[in-house]
């Protein structure tokens, strides 16, 4: 028998088509999608619903806390075997990451999108979606945590990131690789992903900016931080968690104002360290009370903090959260 999948459609280019008449991608079809439905029929008895129509630089942590409560109804209300969320590209591994740290769910949750819109040739939109929904019905999905579907290639959400703007092959785990492969006729599975986390989280409102360091930064381009009500920071820091030294005292007034500081690296491998103890130095970070993250990239730091802070705003509890 078919499995029954949900698919939930929340925008990006695989719902957006060329305008001929000035060239521009937009979301000018809202059927996009639902026209591949027909190809998936033969995969699983699929029901398919279109939530937002969003191009994914619109998408914010509200909403896809949105999109979270949304699943957990859909799935209180009738009972599915896997999700597959069809969603844009720029923040999908946000979105994905979000679900992941934030849904309790043994059914696979697959999440997919399109680097080619709907009528350019070679669209990837249909094939994505069709892999994701053999990905959502095949049983060795479950537990997996929310997965990303991508050019045959499944990933473990806390692990891919878009790394190519215009490449079908962007979705990348840098430090990891895929977990699994999807082939002709079956989905095959190389490693399970790492042991998962869950924040069960009522609302994902928390003030978190995430600034990048470069060299020759001024202290004055983080004053303003000063002035505004941020509940976190997080800061992408040079190779292992370094920072120049012209920043320091600003992070040390944030830092006694009671403001968490999580730190990841520019570095897409490797996670920080405290090791360097000149002025600035990963080392003196540390023992100024900076949180150090685990490899983590800045924007899914981000949105660990966001959640994490429902739960602690101590520094050293949230440095135990943010090494798991
Ligand atoms: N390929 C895409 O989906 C990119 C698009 N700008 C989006 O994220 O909505």
């Amino acid at each position: 028998m078919l499995k029954k999948i949900l698919v939930l459609n929340t925008g990006g280019t695989i719902a957006m088509s060329v305008d001929a008449s000035d060239d521009g991608v937009k979301p000018l079809d809202d059927q996009a999608v639902n026209k591949i439905l027909p190809f998936l029929e033969r995969y699983a008895d699929v029901t398919m619903k279109n939530v937002l129509n969003l191009p994914s630089p619109h998408i914010t942590p509200a909403i896809m806390n949105q999109l979270r409560q949304h699943i957990e109804v859909e799935l209180s209300l009738a009972s599915y075997d896997g999700v597959v969320i069809t969603h844009g590209t720029d923040t999908l591994e946000e979105t994905a990451y979000f679900l992941d740290l934030t849904l309790s769910l043994s059914v696979p949750i697959v999440v997919t999108g399109a680097m080619r819109s709907s009528n350019e040739l070679g669209a990837d939109g249909p094939v994505n979606l069709i892999s994701s929904v053999r990905t959502a019905a095949d049983p060795d999905s479950r537990n997996k945590g929310v997965l990303v579907v991508f050019n045959d290639e499944i990933h473990a959400a806390c692990h891919v990131t878009k790394t190519h703007t215009s490449n079908v092959a962007t979705f990348q785990s840098p430090q990891y690789g895929p977990i699994g492969t999807i082939a002709k006729k079956n989905v095959q599975y190389h490693h399970a992903p790492l042991d998962r986390e869950h924040y069960a989280i009522t609302h994902a409102d928390a003030n978190v900016p995430l600034i990048k360091a470069v060299a020759g930064m001024e202290p004055a381009w983080l004053q303003f931080l000063l002035e505004q009500s941020i509940d976190g920071l997080v800061i992408e820091a040079f190779g292992l968690g370094n920072l120049p030294p012209s920043i320091i005292p600003t992070l040390k007034q944030l830092l006694d104002k009671g403001i968490p500081i999580v730190l990841v690296s520019r570095c897409y491998n490797g996670q920080v360290q405290d090791v360097y103890d000149y002025e600035g130095g990963g080392h003196q970070l540390k023992k100024m009370g900076i949180v150090f993250s685990n490899g983590l990239n800045g924007q899914k730091a981000r949105l660990k903090l966001i959640v994490a802070l429902q739960q602690t705003r101590d520094f050293a509890q949230l440095q135990d959260l943010f090494e798991k």
